[in-house]
């Protein structure tokens, strides 16, 4: 396993001239050893990009990208001792289950009693043990991309094995069963993971660090719970949750803060900062409390639904939309109706040009 270091920026036009040119900006970005990350960002946001140079199937066009601290910004993937598993399965039809997974082990000479110890081990791990004798071509995809992904991981002695949308062809079920096995296998064999995702729940449900893309920038490098209590820009706010984070535009000075014509008084204990900036507050910790209150605006509700596990209420404060989450114990207000809502407390955060200020 390695770390891996990437100093550089990527752009597939020969002369940028402006940030829209550039797949990726510049940027420095650390992959600990035996670190499980998941890029993850909307299409188009970069993420192959990064993923194809780490790889080696793409030079970056200014910068570095060493693994510990060697030079391989020109190597081949297979200098580089990449492992990689694609969105669509990779196997070998006229082998065996057991045969595909053993093949980039035959490949490397491997003795065959730990060659067997170690598809063994593989297979177990991803429930593919009562199928080692089964040829592949008659399997579904499902099951032949659990073959990719034990091909993938079946090496120990890989830099890092990065995964490019692989649960895509899987059906929903086995979706979440898998993403909690890859954790789990990850736990166990501690490889470098680098997992390339635009599904939020599959980033972070798998990965230990998780490195948002926005247009050619990571925005954040955080743990699930840093990108849901402290996003660092307001992308990472919006992005993350579900629904995203209101982000309001408000006006902050001594210790009162102006929404849409309304002041409203700062509640004790509750750090700001001064100017034309942004409110964000997640919809998880949006509450109803008594208008007039330090923290409480008025509000005009618009809808209310009920999710199944919680109640999703919509109001506006002046032209702006609201969400809170909230249990399904609340008798909430009818739309048209006047409520408060706290959009002020410990969990809420300022952003100054999109950036996380306090
Ligand atoms: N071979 C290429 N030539 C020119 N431009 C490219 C090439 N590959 C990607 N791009 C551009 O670079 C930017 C980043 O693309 P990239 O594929 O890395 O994003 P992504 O986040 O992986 O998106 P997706 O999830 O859709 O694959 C996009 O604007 C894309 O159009």
């Amino acid at each position: 396993m390695a770390r891996i270091d990437l100093d550089l920026s990527h752009s597939y036009v020969a002369h940028p001239q402006s940030d829209e040119d550039y797949a990726l900006l510049p940027m420095t970005m650390t992959f600990r050893d035996g670190g499980a990350y998941a890029l993850l960002g909307p299409s188009g946001c970069g993420k192959t990009t990064m993923l194809n140079i780490i790889s080696g199937l793409l030079e970056p066009s200014h910068g570095t990208v060493h693994f510990d601290g060697i030079d391989k910004t020109g190597a081949t993937p297979q200098a580089r001792n990449i492992a990689q598993v694609f969105q669509f399965p990779v196997v070998y039809d006229t082998m065996t289950v057991g045969e595909n997974l053993a093949f980039p082990l035959r490949n490397r000479n491997m003795p065959a009693a730990q060659i067997k110890a170690r598809v063994g081990q593989i297979a177990e791990m991803l429930e593919l043990n009562h199928q080692l004798d089964q040829r592949a071509a008659g399997l579904s995809a499902d099951a032949k991309q659990k073959i990719s992904l034990g091909r993938g991981l079946v090496r120990s002695d890989v830099s890092a094995v990065l995964f490019d949308e692989p649960l895509t062809v899987i059906d929903p079920q086995l979706k979440w069963q898998l993403r909690r096995k890859l954790k789990q296998i990850h736990h166990e064999l501690k490889l470098t993971l680098i997992y390339v995702t635009h599904d939020q729940v599959e980033a972070l449900t798998f990965a230990e660090q998780i490195m948002v893309m926005s247009r050619g920038k990571v925005v954040q490098v955080g743990t699930p719970e840093d990108l849901f209590e402290r996003p660092a820009h307001t992308f990472v706010g919006h992005f993350i949750g579900s629904p995203g984070m209101n982000i309001l535009p408000i006006e902050s000075a001594d210790g009162v803060i102006r929404l849409e014509g309304q002041s409203v008084p700062v509640p004790a204990g509750i750090a700001s900062a001064r100017g034309h900036i942004k409110l964000g507050i997640r919809p998880e910790y949006t509450e109803l409390a008594e208008p007039g209150k330090p923290g409480v605006f008025s509000a005009v509700v618009e809808k209310v639904q009920n999710v199944g596990t919680y109640q999703l209420l919509t109001a506006r404060v002046g032209s702006h939309l609201v969400r809170a989450r909230l249990g399904l114990e609340h008798d909430l207000p009818e739309p048209g109706a006047t409520a408060g809502l706290a959009l002020l407390g410990r969990h809420s955060c300022f952003y100054r040009d999109e950036e996380l200020i306090a």
